[in-house]
């Protein structure tokens, strides 16, 4: 009996392959996939003659020569190399799209901003069409910084394909799903789940149930990464095992009239092709588009006294180069028990070289109660100060010191190592709340020489 006729057997006895249909589990493992049996050569990357005519191409998403802890691509075998994928090509305008350095565009106030939520116009928008930048720094084209966007879609990509060669693209979905038709394989992603893109990956973005707004991080710098854990150890945080790649997937479609949208140095470029570019069949390899459920990250925190830094809620980091300063850290303020004694337990006030971009999936956010909605966003620049506001100072310095549980909320921040610029987009947003240093206007002066202990 061969192996696949064991796996095949009797159901009660079968050993489980695997708990995640369509999903290959692992952090940056080395996958190999078929979506056709036999299509994957074996042994070798370039067979003189590929299975089935397919053509072998090479994806590299690090350099050449790079370490081989940092060493990153893929062989894709495919119906066309991407060459014939492009034709002419057209400049296009995304003009809410925007690419770092957009200094100029606006003034960016030294002041801490935060916006409500975007209501989603009932105009037919793509997830390209739809993106909406936010703030960015850094060089598209020089490989260091990132954009934050807000995506607003009503329409799916059907015809209509993309891939961004100036970054990797983290979607962090807020409201509906979203399924990521890529040429390594279909993702599907809900609000609490991420999506990451690699640069140079070809994709159309397919609404699930809906409408759909979220929030993207434009990565141009180093690739995200797992954060070393330190002295946590082996276990928890974001765990390995819960980044999922899909399968290999393809679409055979010609003859129909197809459009491939290239995002190169800033700029925007379509051209007109007669079939789909998601034409991979089988690849192999360790770069890949992947997902992970942020309902799956195992916090640690105090469990004595004091409030961690949020450096304990990384999930994933573009390294900058410089030990522990990262490019971007994508950090989330999951569900969790709070149980440290004599402490203030929200958020401290503070002032931060990184700068902090925040949005909220769901739920309500501990440090601001009112005013920070699910869709929201705030922007804590380097340096500007910020912290809970009065009702959450108040209700932190007097809460009962018992087990708590901060539950149902999902929030987020990117922290980048660059101060962030505001597009005109999002100076001019009709959302932009001008009274929000009115959150702190009750936070009096309560020192009293004479009274070591404060009582309220
Ligand atoms: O400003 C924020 O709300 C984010 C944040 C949370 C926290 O628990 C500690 C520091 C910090 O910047
Ligand atoms: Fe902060």
């Amino acid at each position: 009996m061969n192996k696949l006729e064991r796996i095949a057997g009797d159901p009660a006895t079968r050993p489980r392959v695997t708990t995640h249909e369509g999903y290959m589990p692992g952090f940056g493992n080395d996958f190999e996939t078929e979506a056709l049996y036999g299509a994957l050569p074996v042994g070798r990357n370039s067979p003189q003659r590929c299975p089935y005519g397919l053509y072998a191409e090479q994806l590299s998403g690090s350099p050449f020569t790079a370490p081989r802890v940092a060493n990153e691509r893929s062989w894709l075998y495919r119906m066309r190399p991407t060459v014939r994928h492009f034709g002419a090509m057209v400049p296009v305008d995304l003009p809410f799209w925007r690419s770092a350095p957009v200094r100029g565009e606006a003034r960016t106030p030294p002041v801490p901003l935060r916006w409500g939520a975007t209501p989603i116009p009932d105009e037919p928008l793509t997830f390209l069409t739809g993106m909406r930048t936010v703030c960015a720094a850094g060089d598209a084209s020089g490989h260091q910084g990132s954009a934050t966007h807000l995506y607003l879609a009503t329409r799916s990509m059907e015809d209509d394909y993309f891939y961004n060669a100036d970054a990797e693209m983290l979607v962090v979905p807020q409201v509906g799903a979203l399924t990521f038709f890529t040429e390594m394989g279909i993702i599907d992603v809900a609000p609490g789940e991420i999506a990451i893109l690699p640069r140079g990956c070809k994709f159309k973005a397919m609404l699930g149930d809906g409408p759909a707004r979220g929030y993207v991080c434009e990565n141009y710098g180093a690739k995200f990464t797992c954060p070393d854990r330190g002295p946590i150890g082996a276990n928890c945080l974001a765990n390995p095992r819960d980044f999922l790649t899909p399968v290999a997937a393809y679409e055979e479609k010609d003859g129909t009239a197809c459009t491939l949208t290239v995002k190169w140095g800033g700029d925007f470029h379509v051209t007109q092709i007669d079939h789909s570019p998601l034409d991979v069949v089988a690849w192999h390899g360790n770069y890949a588009p992947y997902k992970y459920n942020l309902r799956n990250f195992s916090p640690v925190g105090p469990i004595l006294f004091d409030h961690a830094d949020p450096s304990i809620f990384t999930v994933l980091t573009s390294p900058s180069g410089e030990p522990g300063t990262a490019n971007v850290d994508f950090v989330i303020f999951p569900p969790r028990w709070l149980v440290a004694e004599n402490t203030f337990r929200p958020p401290w006030y503070h002032m931060n070289i990184m700068s902090e971009f925040m949005g909220l999936i769901e739920g309500v956010y501990d440090a601001k109660p009112e005013g920070f909605v699910p869709g929201g966003m705030s922007l804590h620049n380097c340096m500007l100060p910020h912290g809970p506001d009065t009702e959450a100072f108040l209700k932190g310095s007097f809460a009962p010191m018992e087990p708590a549980k901060l539950d149902n909320t999902i929030a987020f921040m990117f922290e980048t190592l660059l101060p962030q610029h505001l597009t005109r987009y999002a100076a001019e947003h009709p959302e932009l709340q001008a009274s929000y240093p009115q959150c702190w206007a009750g936070i009096e002066k309560n020192f009293d020489p004479t009274r070591p202990e404060w009582s309220g």
